[in-house]
C-alpha cells in the first residue's frame, strides 16, 4: 500500500463518506503532526507550521497553493510572521475524507 505521500486526491462527491473513527485512527499515524479540531460540527485537520520571519512563511503558504490548485482540494491558510495555520477538510462533506489525509502528508513535505 502506497504511503499518503504517494497519493492523489479523488474528485470531491457530496455522496463521498467521510471517514470512519477507525479510519481517522490508522490516517493519523502517518501525519503525527496534525490534530483533528471540531469547527461547529464539522472536523478539520489543523497543524501550525513554523518559519523564521514572514518572507518564509509566504514561500510555504505558496507552495501549500500550488499544491491545492493541482489536486483540486483547498485548505484554510493563515498566513502569520513565522508561522502558517493549515487546515484540511472537505467541503462538500463538511467533515474529513481521505483527501484531505493525503494532502496534510503532502503538506508535511512542503515544509521540509
Ligand atoms: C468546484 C470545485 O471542484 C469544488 O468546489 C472543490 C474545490 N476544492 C475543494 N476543496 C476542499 N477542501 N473541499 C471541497 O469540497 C472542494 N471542492
Amino acid at each position: 500500500m502506497s504511503t499518503l505521500t504517494q497519493q492523489h486526491c479523488e474528485a470531491c462527491r457530496a455522496d463521498a463518506p467521510k471517514v470512519s473513527k477507525q479510519e481517522q485512527v490508522e490516517l493519523q499515524r502517518e501525519i503525527p503532526g496534525w490534530e483533528i479540531i471540531a469547527e461547529g460540527n464539522e472536523q478539520q485537520l489543523k497543524r501550525v507550521f513554523s518559519f523564521r520571519d514572514f518572507a518564509a512563511a509566504l514561500v510555504f503558504t505558496n507552495k501549500v497553493a500550488e499544491l491545492a490548485e493541482s489536486e483540486n482540494h483547498h485548505p484554510a491558510l493563515l498566513l502569520e510572521y513565522g508561522k502558517v495555520t493549515v487546515r484540511w477538510w472537505t467541503h462538500k462533506i463538511g467533515g474529513l475524507h481521505r483527501n484531505d489525509f493525503i494532502m496534510a502528508a503532502r503538506t508535511d513535505q512542503l515544509a521540509s
